[in-house]
């Protein structure tokens, strides 16, 4: 057992009339597309092995039907698997009984949904309230705690409105507050922010990751797009067709695609823009004669232009005042040309 916040274990989900028949095949190697011809069951997860540690946001990541929210479904119990183990702090919750699963979903963890899933005839402040209200707060405690995360997430003096009369990322900014409200470690986000407008969706992932600076909540976050699971994910978990293709570190998951699927899935991100100095820098403390110094957190595209083009330069790598690394141009460039270790499911035009 390992001591991460929550670990799920050989998950497999099977959708049909007779999934245990069917787990069966599915265990001894059958994949989605088989299963269905073959079976008529439809594999949902298939042995799914993902740790999700404490204070980190994980990012669940892949296409449509690839299973996303089916995986995070089972971590509240909304979903009971076909086989496997679903751990949140040390405890099997398969094995909860009614009452305490209750509990887990009401005190271990929250959940911001895409369509924000507010009561339209509360106020903004009772929404937010919600969680203490079930929970029998007193009117006093409940609004100072709501006005305390309404501040925080900058609707301070909204409480008096009705959804309704807030746009939609102002709506999502209540969804976020709510789930802050219940004082929950664990946040589950099921595309919270894909039915926003692009700038207000890039506001409202600044907003989750100033929040996470500060609060440190285990948080899975569900997401088809993978600009946002690059800026947001400690831990990135790929799935297709209900199995995960990879997972780690995603600058390591840009630098070592495991899978020409996933060589293919980063082809056009700008490498520039995500891939960071102490990605690409060879680790050293020694002293070494460079040109300049750059922060370990700088993007490639900012080493570049403090380079201001000049492809001979070495920089020092820092982190805080210590060197790290260090980082000659040619290294950078290189690395802005995806990785050729994994061979592409289709060969390259002549
Ligand atoms: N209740 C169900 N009955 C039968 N099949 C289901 C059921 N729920 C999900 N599935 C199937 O399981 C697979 C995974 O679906 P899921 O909704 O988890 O994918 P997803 O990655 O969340 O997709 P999307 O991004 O479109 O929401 C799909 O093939 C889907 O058709």
């Amino acid at each position: 057992m390992t001591d991460a916040k929550i670990s799920i274990r050989n998950l497999f989900k099977i959708f049909g009339e007779a999934p245990q028949e069917a787990l069966a095949h599915a265990k001894a190697g059958m994949h989605k597309a088989e299963l269905l011809e073959a079976h008529r069951h439809v594999l949902g997860l298939r042995d799914i092995n993902v740790d999700m540690q404490e204070g980190e946001i994980t990012v669940i990541m892949g296409l449509s039907g690839s299973g996303k929210s089916t995986l995070i479904r089972h971590l509240n119990r909304l979903i009971e698997p076909t086989a496997g183990k679903v751990v949140v702090n040390g405890e099997n919750i398969l094995d909860y009984g009614d009452a305490r699963l209750r509990r887990l979903r009401r005190s271990n963890m929250s959940m911001v949904f895409q369509k924000f899933a507010l009561l339209p005839h509360r106020s903004v402040m009772e929404n937010v309230a919600t969680p203490m209200i079930v929970e029998g707060a007193k009117k006093n405690d409940y609004e100072t705690e709501a006005a305390k995360w309404l501040d925080r997430v900058g609707l301070q003096g909204q409480g008096a409105q009705y959804p309704h009369q807030l746009s939609g990322g102002m709506q999502q900014r209540v969804g976020i507050a709510r789930a802050l409200t219940s004082n929950s470690d664990i946040m589950l986000m099921d595309e919270a922010f894909s039915a926003l407008d692009p700038l207000i969706r890039t506001d409202m992932q600044d907003l989750l990751l100033e929040l996470q600076r500060e609060l440190r909540k285990t948080i899975v976050f569900i997401t088809h797009d993978l600009d946002e699971a690059l800026k947001l994910a400690d831990h990135l978990v790929i799935l297709k067709d209900g199995e995960v293709v990879q997972q780690g570190e995603p600058q390591h998951i840009l630098m070592h695609p495991g899978d020409p699927y996933i060589v293919d899935f980063i082809a056009d991100i700008n490498r520039a823009r995500v891939l960071r100095a102490r990605t690409v820098m060879t680790k050293t403390t020694d002293p070494v004669p460079v040109d300049s110094e750059v922060s370990a957190t700088a993007t490639l595209e900012e080493v570049i232009t403090q380079g201001g083009g000049n492809a001979d330069l070495t920089f020092r790598v820092m982190n805080r005042d210590r060197q790290v690394g260090v980082l000659p141009m040619r290294d950078v460039l290189a690395a802005l040309v995806a990785t050729q270790g994994v061979e592409r499911t289709e060969a390259p035009a002549a």
